[in-house]
């Protein structure tokens, strides 16, 4: 993977090797909105559940989620024939700063090397995004994909894989709105060109698992991110009550859900979105994927007018998305002297 001493993380960011598992995450059965009878609402009880976890955590499992398991198994199965490729293979659909999706494995977290390698794919394609992160240039440019000879069957199992977690998607969107007093369908629109994407992940054994991570402490930008993580284990959770960081256990068929930036600003901050990050070890593959589930370039981030008001005023400016997005991909490529954009940057201080 190169040079490990790319890789350290400064001391106060290294992991613990003795793990904290603790009480978990809280996992969540999604089974009631499938029985649910058509245009009824979904349960009070379930909503409540989501809202709680969306408090407490940040984070929660969902089971019963109405994803197909063969396609999961699919997609993993695919991913494995790829990652399983030599370097020279694999960089055949190298990402670049003009074409951001396919492979690539020199991603920065906070501006330290992760030891993972990735593919990334976007959900529309094409995907409509600003030119540049310059506020005053409105110049549009497209993000498309690229595909990988290797495994023949690769380009199919994402496709139908990613439209299954669109459905869930929009299924956790409706139970987040309810859960905030909102109507079901509230967030809806927000997502017509959306700039969501699918990231496949390979964390390969790593020498000194005590050093490094797989990917450094993040908060994801978005509005929510569904995850597929396989039986390894190694995301880790930063628990909202104390700071502490809490290993998520791979549970068979369970999709880790979290709260992304965005709607930590949506609800001003009724939700937060939690830091995580990903141990890696020395013995063991893991494989993960991200479903980030991203509004349309032009939408413009700012608390929901339905909750605020003078007792509760807005504690973001409000920000274009696209902008944001541009400004953040420009730093996963480079090395910068300062950390990238982040949503505090809006964070109205009083
Ligand atoms: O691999 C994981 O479990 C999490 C990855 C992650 O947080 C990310 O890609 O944003
Ligand atoms: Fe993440």
């Amino acid at each position: 993977m190169g040079d490990l001493e790319d890789f350290i993380q400064a001391p106060e960011h290294r992991p613990k090797l003795a793990l904290s598992h603790a009480d978990g995450i809280p996992t969540i059965d999604l089974s009631p909105i499938f029985n649910s009878l058509p245009g009824s609402d979904f349960p009070h009880d379930l909503v409540h559940q989501i809202a709680s976890a969306c408090t407490e955590w940040g984070f929660f499992l969902v089971v019963n989620h109405g994803v197909p398991p063969e396609k999961r198994h699919r997609i993993e199965a695919a991913a494995r024939e790829f990652f399983g490729q030599s370097l020279e293979e694999k960089r055949k659909v190298r990402r670049s700063e003009g074409l951001v999706t396919g492979y690539f494995d020199s991603e920065l977290t906070k501006n330290v090397r992760d030891w993972k390698e990735v593919f990334d794919l976007v959900v529309e394609d094409p995907t409509i995004v600003p030119a540049s992160p310059e506020s005053d240039d409105e110049e549009l440019t497209q993000w498309t994909n690229q595909w990988p000879e290797y495994p023949p069957e690769f380009r199919e199992s994402c496709k139908e894989y990613v439209e299954e977690l669109e459905k869930l998607g929009h299924k956790l969107m409706e139970l987040l709105a309810l859960s905030l007093g909102l109507s079901a369908k509230r967030f809806q629109h927000y997502f017509k060109q959306q700039t969501s994407f699918l990231r496949i992940n390979h964390y390969p054994p790593c020498p000194s698992p005590e050093l490094t991570l797989g990917v450094g402490r993040h908060k994801d930008p978005g509005v929510l991110t569904v995850l597929a993580q396989d039986d390894v284990g190694g995301l880790e959770v930063k628990r909202k009550r104390d700071g502490e960081w809490i290993r998520v256990k791979p549970v068979p068929d369970s999709f880790v859900v979290n709260i992304g930036e965005i709607t930590q600003v949506w609800s001003n901050e009724k939700y937060e979105s939690v830091e995580h990050r990903v141990m890696v070890n020395s013995e063991k593959d893991r494989y993960s994927i991200p479903f980030f589930f991203n509004p349309s370039h032009s939408t413009i981030v700012e608390p929901l007018k339905e909750l605020v008001d003078s007792q509760n005023p807005p504690k973001y400016k409000s920000y274009s998305y696209g902008k944001f997005l541009t400004n953040r991909q420009r730093s996963n490529f480079k090395k910068l002297n300062t950390d990238n954009i982040q949503i505090s940057d809006f964070k109205i201080t009083n």
